[in-house]
């Protein structure tokens, strides 16, 4: 029978709310963390933690749980290498913003048959294990990866942590992963970081006036600069196409204003938000990980908007 434990490595905001949602959910869950000092509040709320990697592999290997990778991009392969000797056949997830590099990373350590990659498509701007929420991903979307060659029953088991979690699932290859959050969450960073610096050159008058769409619109400036550059430059390709497309349109926008209007980019805009607003999304119902043709079945109907809210699957993992 497939093991329904789990193991976080790495318990800031993601791994530690993950740690406490599969909890939550009644799964066995262990977490690893490199230093206590961070994690002194999960020690001393009881969580089953601790600072010993080799311990906590070779307890995933023992128990067949699905690892969680839960570390910065930078920090990824160290993970991998540990794996790759103490639990080579565990099953692996991974929650780090860019997919494709984790996958190569993956591959090169010689763990892509049972590796899944996963994405919450949720945060804050905060980090460690004092802004962990047991709630973070409720609604929220999660990205199950559908690259070719993956494992149904491990796609099945990131799918259930996931849903475990209160997340729907979004089935999605990597590279159109890749090129879809470069838009939404990439470009939407380096935004903010402009945005914050336009605003804080105008000196004290301008920065005792901002209000809510200053507010909101620099809100991701303050993530963690280390968190904001590794999915930044590890996205570069697909982040420089979406970089070039707003570039073009605040070009365009300043061409404009120079004949008096910005009427091009406000009216296009505000269809683009009504658009993201009106978004419809529709519940996978029909596919079964495992049967003919699953993995393609399911990313063509998450590039339409489909999700999956619960697993037809004889898998209890
Ligand atoms: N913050 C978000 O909104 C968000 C959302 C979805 C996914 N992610 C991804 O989740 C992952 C973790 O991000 P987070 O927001 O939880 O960050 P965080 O800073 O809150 O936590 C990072 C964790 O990784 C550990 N860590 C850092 N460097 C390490 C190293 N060199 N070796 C071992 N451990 C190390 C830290 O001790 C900490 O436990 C990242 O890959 C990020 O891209 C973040
Ligand atoms: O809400 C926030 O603070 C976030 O930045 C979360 C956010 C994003 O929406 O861009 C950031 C990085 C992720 O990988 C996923 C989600």
């Amino acid at each position: 029978m497939t093991s329904s434990s789990v193991c976080v490595l790495g318990l800031g905001l993601i791994g530690g709310s993950i740690l406490r949602a599969a909890h939550d959910a009644g799964r066995p869950v262990w977490g690893w963390n490199r230093s206590a000092d961070a994690i002194a509040g999960a020690i001393a709320d009881g969580y089953d933690v601790g600072t010993d990697l080799t311990a906590a592999l070779s307890r995933a290997a023992a128990q067949d749980a699905l690892i969680v990778i839960a570390v910065p991009m930078p920090a990824v392969d160290s993970v991998l290498a540990a794996i790759a000797e103490h639990a080579p056949a565990a099953p692996i997830t991974d929650v780090v913003s860019v997919k494709a590099e984790v996958a190569s990373a993956v591959a090169a350590r010689g763990l892509q048959a049972r590796y899944v990659g996963g994405h919450p498509m949720a945060g804050t701007n905060q980090s460690g294990w004092s802004a962990t929420d047991p709630t973070l991903f409720v609604d929220a979307v999660w990205v199950v990866a559908t690259d070719p060659g993956v494992d149904a029953d491990v796609w099945t088991r990131v799918a259930r942590l996931a849903l475990d979690c209160g997340s729907v699932v979004v089935p999605a290859e990597s590279v159109e992963h890749d090129r879809a959050v470069a838009r939404i969450s990439h470009l939407p960073h380096l935004l903010a970081e402009a945005l914050a610096m336009v605003g804080a050159a105008g000196g004290p008058l301008a920065l005792g006036l901002a209000a809510g769409s200053f507010r909101d619109g620099t809100r991701v400036a303050s993530s963690s600069p280390n968190l904001v550059r590794a999915m930044t430059e590890g996205n570069a390709a697909a982040l420089r196409t979406a970089l070039d497309e707003a570039l073009a349109a605040l070009t365009a926008a300043r061409e404009e204003l120079d004949e008096g209007s910005t009427k091009t980019l406000v009216d296009a805009g505000n269809i683009a938000r009504l658009q993201y607003e009106q978004h419809q999304r529709f519940e996978i119902t029909d596919i079964t990980p495992g049967e003919p043709g699953w993995r393609q079945k399911l990313q063509d109907a998450g590039r339409r908007g489909g999700v999956v809210r619960q697993i037809r699957s004889a898998s209890p993992g």
